[in-house]
């Protein structure tokens, strides 16, 4: 059964379909699964879209036409073949609702060959439609199963975003509400655009103002997203420049969302435009941001492009998709499928943040060893700490580095301006030191003016980050009591290696740190790796 659709080019307002027009653009569907497909540009005629087809339909045979598209447009009017005009497309004015999979348009006298069925498109948008054959029980069946696979992704992502807040409220650290609310506006809109909430109970009064409500929650879930994103890759303080563009891009969602809840039907003829232009620059800015974040060490970082890509390719098909750009029928349940999997991989992700975040609270909290002076982990809590995290079976940090840093001269900063003063200094090394740090990182005071770090990277970001902190010191002189002092810090790294015993990992770090401050101060040492029993043999071969 083939479907031929024709764009007709008319002028002015017409009573009825065009005895002859200009074809602009004409599709055809040859078989049974094939869409007739035809992109409209922006115009203020709208359209008249002429169908035929190649074979007789009888009425009893039960076929109707499905639409798909034209979603933002204003009211279509359907003439069916030997039958009497009827307005569809008009929700807001009492008139049938979208299905879930589009607007059926009924065969009532079947189709002859040679007869011709017209639909009027109004409104001046730009945006695509698709017309294809279907049946009523297979359009039943459709929806039914679109329906139970709905209601399980919504299900699915509603409970990880009540895990989220339970995170939330352990832990207080925005990065989890932001995603439990992501979560929830992500899950909803799911179900406003499937088409079920019309019919579920407490749902159909806020289906019933749809493109308003769709669109809100939709802008919502974005402005939640780059908010949680900010946070989980630490753009501020790894990419301060990307950072800086994803919060202009989240306050220009704010005030796109903040036009549509004022104004509402007024702007709904081109508010999604802009809406879908915001969604299309976040979805290229979040992913080059994950990647460089994940290329400078951002520990979670991995996670989130393994969760996002393919939930931010369906909602980059489904934003491209009214203007022309991809086919929007395979999208939906891909974006949905997507979306459990992304939230799958990220609640994984953050439940292992948390938990990392919970050991490391909960034996800092038992050791009780803290330093009298900075308040900070003493000698002995972080001896503890490495040995759990060494410890076999443990969770473990993935590949972490051990920093200690010395101030250089300190002994004379003591001699020269008295105890007290030294004592300052030391608590403000300490917030020097926090500042470069990340939040998971691990920070104690050993002994007089050598601290230790311990942190989640890889060798050339420890170095980095070795390099950062010996920066924190060099270029900013202490002030304290109106003196003024310039003290300088080495560092000495050695990375941890599984196997290697607490004690050789800190011999390690203090032989890097003696190397520094022989090399001159103010300078970076690192350990050449462990020979271990198990490694030494092919070293010697
Ligand atoms: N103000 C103060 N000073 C301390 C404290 N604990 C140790 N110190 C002093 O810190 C200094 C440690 O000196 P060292 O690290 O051996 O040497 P340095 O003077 O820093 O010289 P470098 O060789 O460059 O490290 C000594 O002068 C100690 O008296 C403390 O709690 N408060």
């Amino acid at each position: 059964q083939a479907l031929k659709a024709e764009l007709l080019l008319t002028e002015g307002e017409l009573d009825g379909p065009p005895a002859s027009a200009p074809v602009l653009a004409s599709s055809h569907a040859d078989s049974p699964d094939e869409l007739a497909y035809l992109t409209m540009p922006r115009r203020d005629a709208g359209y008249w879209v002429r169908l035929t087809v190649d074979r007789d339909i009888q009425a009893g045979e039960g076929r109707v036409l499905v639409l798909r598209g034209a979603r933002a447009r204003g009211p279509v009017t359907y003439y069916p073949p030997g039958a009497a005009p009827r307005l569809i497309n008009d929700a807001e004015n009492g008139g049938p609702v979208l299905m879930r999979r589009g607007w059926v348009l009924p065969l009532p006298n079947g189709w002859t060959r040679g007869d011709v069925a017209y639909l009027r498109v109004g409104g001046n948008t730009a945006e695509a439609m698709s017309l294809r054959f279907s049946t009523v029980p297979e359009i039943a069946r459709q929806e039914r199963s679109d329906s139970r696979f709905m209601v399980a992704a919504f299900t699915a992502l509603m409970l990880m975003a009540l895990a989220m807040v339970g995170i939330w409220f352990a832990f207080r650290d925005l990065v989890y509400l932001f995603y439990g609310a992501y979560l929830s506006c992500a899950a909803v809109y799911l179900l406003l655009v499937s088409g079920d909430a019309a019919e579920m109970w407490g749902l159909s009064g806020i289906a019933s103002g749809r493109l308003t409500v769709n669109w809100s929650v939709a802008t919502l879930a974005t402005i939640f997203q780059l908010g949680f994103s900010l946070r989980f890759l630490e753009l501020p303080r790894l990419l301060p420049r990307l950072a800086l563009m994803a919060r202009t891009l989240q306050w220009a969602n704010i005030v796109w969302l903040a036009v549509l809840l004022l104004l509402r039907e007024r702007v709904h003829g081109f508010w999604y435009i802009g809406g879908n232009v915001l969604l299309l620059m976040g979805i290229p800015l979040m992913f080059v941001a994950a990647v460089m974040a994940w290329r400078r060490g951002a520990p979670y970082a991995g996670y989130y492009l393994l969760g996002w890509t393919p939930l931010l390719l369906f909602v980059g098909v489904l934003a491209a998709y009214p203007f022309g750009v991809g086919r929007a029928e395979w999208a939906d349940r891909g974006l949905a499928l997507a979306a459990v999997l992304e939230s799958g991989v990220l609640a994984l992700a953050l439940s292992q943040h948390a938990a990392n975040r919970h050991r490391l609270a909960l034996l800092a909290r038992q050791s009780g060893d803290r330093d009298p002076l900075t308040g900070t982990l003493n000698a002995s809590a972080l001896r503890l700490l490495l040995e759990t995290w060494s410890a076999p079976g443990s969770l473990g940090l993935k590949r972490h580095g051990l920093l200690l840093l010395d101030l250089d001269a300190f002994g004379e900063v003591n001699a020269r301006y008295g105890r007290a003063v030294g004592d300052a200094l030391l608590q403000q090394a300490l917030s020097r030191i926090r500042g470069v740090l990340r939040p998971d990182d691990t920070i104690a005071r050993m002994d007089g003016d050598s601290f230790a770090v311990v942190a989640e990277c890889e060798r050339v970001d420890c170095e980095l980050l070795g390099r950062r902190l010996a920066d924190a010191f060099s270029q900013r002189p202490f002030r304290i009591d109106g003196h003024e002092i310039a003290v300088s810090a080495s560092v000495g790294l050695a990375m941890a290696q599984r196997g290697e015993p607490v004690q050789a990992l800190l011999d390690r770090a203090a032989q890097a740190l003696l190397s520094a401050r022989q090399a001159g101060r103010n300078t970076v040492g690192v350990a050449p790796a462990a020979v271990l029993p198990a490694e030494a043999e092919p070293e010697a071969g």
